[in-house]
């Protein structure tokens, strides 16, 4: 039992002024800390106040972390009763500022796990070491921070994706604080700016590829399978050379998913849904044109795909009405340096009679009803686009989810006003609601964080053993009428306050269907009351 100043160290049992009188007796806390006693709300109220006094949401991010070091259940707390505006400062967008900005500004590691690609035979050591306080080790999120959101390699930098996406892991679906390891493993960078300088405090090399690199990865599934035989892998921001590889090749041998391709995709099979239902349209029926043929373009597209086929298509019909737009116009047979995955989406060569070198071309040719965007290219969604897509389509679903705001293929406020306020719009981060001709319109955050903290939380109630189609499927629908789309400016997708609720959906659909594949690893007799029963909450 830890007392004194260990205890008070200890951001996962330290309550701060909250310790009762009791408690500083019995732990040897009197003295060292101020005389009033305050219950966990009058802590959030004062700490509440001293963090509106930021003015800027990475400000606030960098106070919310000291917080965070300090008391974790206060820093769920606070963040817990003001989801809508926290969110937004403790993950996407701000987590890119937190990203940029750790070297430079670094204090405190985090309690994050740091691997060195240099030291394989110190895997097993760290890991131990990191978890050695933990009463169980249920998820591990892993990046190398070679394809941060769309800020490309920030090398070491990258574990806040991994802290930020576990804290989002803990608000969205009360997965416990105490029971998760963020990593990153630290395999250089090739971002010069990084390499030059003298803050970073990452490995200052290139990163290693090929067989020295694959083999590194290996070592680290092998070992911390050793150590955590339950535990769910969660990979995270993965350049788009290694995201695919790494799935597939661990899929079917350890717990495991990927983010940005299956989070993702499952997020974007599920707003498909939603729009079908707005649009009076099905699935099955809409012709998609995804811009950024990468590791979430992909990703997305087979889950839609995957969608429509459990309605009925095959799946040929299915990928036939996909087309994909990467950096040198629409992605065609014969292609130089096609992906594996762009390669099952490529369009026959001689599909049309003239180039398709742009969106616009590919827009204009296709006359698609839906455009998704994850090329991380800014305000690439242009009037033009827009207005092409409105000529054709009643309502054209229009969806720039790249992060972080910055980067958007467009804004929601022009495209609803660019397409008078037909287009059913979403975005990957954050969006104000848009005013149009008397109507407000409610922009959805299409988002991964809306999915992955209930698939997540599905996966480590059910100890499921591998992460089958159906449980992605069933995550897809676990938030399926939640939303009333029945008036115009509806948002599409549940909104981001609502977050503990959905994931609540998502979780029991997942462990249900884990238990329909018979993947759980322990028996559940009563669904709901297993996932309630999981769900962590912020309090003494
Ligand atoms: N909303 C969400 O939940 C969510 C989830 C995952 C990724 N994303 C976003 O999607 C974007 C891409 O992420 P990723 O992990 O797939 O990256 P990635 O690097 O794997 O894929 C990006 C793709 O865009 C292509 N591209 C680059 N420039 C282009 C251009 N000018 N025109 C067309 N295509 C171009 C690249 O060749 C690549 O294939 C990022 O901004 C990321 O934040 C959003
Ligand atoms: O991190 C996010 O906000 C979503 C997604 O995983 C991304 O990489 O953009
Ligand atoms: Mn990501």
């Amino acid at each position: 039992m830890l007392t004194g100043k260990d205890l008070l160290n200890n951001p996962l049992l330290n309550k701060g002024t909250a310790f009762s009188a009791q408690e500083r007796a019995d732990y040897k806390l009197n003295g060292l800390l101020p005389t009033a006693i305050q219950t966990l709300d009058e802590q959030v109220a004062a700490t509440y106040a001293q963090l509106e006094t930021y003015t800027t949401r990475y400000e606030q991010n960098k106070f919310l972390m000291s917080v965070y070091n300090t008391n974790r259940v206060l820093y769920y707390a606070i963040v817990g009763s003001h989801i809508k505006e926290l969110l937004p400062v403790i993950y996407t967008p701000t987590i890119a500022d937190a990203v940029r900005g750790f070297s430079d500004d670094f204090v405190r590691p985090n309690d994050a796990v740091f691997l060195d690609v240099n030291h394989p035979e110190t895997i097993a050591d760290v890991l131990k070491e990191a978890s050695k306080d933990m009463p169980q080790v249920d998820m591990l999120v892993i990046t190398d921070g070679e394809g941060v959101l769309g800020i490309g390699d920030w090398g070491i930098q990258g574990v806040m994706i991994s802290v930020g996406k576990l804290a989002v892991y803990t608000v969205a679906a009360g997965i416990h604080p105490d029971h998760v390891l963020p990593i990153v493993i630290d395999n250089g960078t090739d971002r010069q700016e990084l390499l030059d300088n003298p803050n970073y405090v990452g490995n200052r090399q290139n990163r290693k590829t090929g067989q020295e690199y694959w083999d590194y990865i290996d070592q680290f599934v092998e070992t911390a399978k050793g150590l955590f035989p339950d535990v769910l892998f969660h990979w995270e921001d993965f350049g788009r050379a290694n995201a695919s590889v790494i799935l597939e090749k661990y899929k079917n041998e350890i717990t495991t998913f990927n983010d940005d391709i299956q989070g993702t995709g499952v997020m974007m099979a599920a707003s498909m849904n939603a729009v079908a239902n707005a649009s009076n349209k099905p699935v099955t029926e809409q012709t998609y044109v995804v811009f950024g043929g990468g590791t979430a373009g992909i990703g997305v597209s087979d889950q839609i795909r995957n969608e429509m086929m459990r309605q009925g298509m095959t799946e040929a019909e299915a990928m036939k009405r996909f087309f994909i737009v990467d950096r040198y116009g629409l992605v065609i047979e014969g292609q130089e340096n096609l992906t594996e995955g762009q390669t099952r989406y490529a369009r026959p060569a001689d599909e049309f009679s003239t180039p398709m070198a742009t969106l616009t071309d590919v827009v204009k040719a296709v006359k698609p009803s839906v455009l998704i965007g994850t090329s991380g290219q800014a305000n690439t969604f242009t009037q033009e686009i827009v207005e092409i897509m409105s000529a054709n389509t009643e309502r054209p679903a229009i969806m720039p989810i790249s992060n972080p705001t910055e980067l958007q293929e467009g804004k929601a406020d022009d495209i609803i006003k660019w397409s008078k306020g037909n287009a059913l719009v979403v975005t990957g981060s954050p969006s104000d609601p848009v005013e149009f001709e008397g109507t407000t319109y409610y922009i959805g955050q299409a988002n991964n964080s809306l999915l992955y903290p209930g698939l997540g939380a599905g996966i480590v109630v059910s100890k499921a053993s591998t992460v089958t189609d159906a449980m992605l499927s069933a995550a897809a629908h676990g938030i399926a009428d939640i939303q009333d789309l029945s008036e115009k400016g509806a948002s599409l997708l549940p909104p981001v306050e609502t977050a503990p609720q959905a994931s609540k959906y998502v979780a029991m659909a997942v462990v249900k269907a884990a238990i329909d594949d018979k993947v759980n690893r322990v028996d559940i007799a009563d669904v709901e009351a297993a996932v309630d029963a999981s769900i962590w909450k912020a309090e003494y």
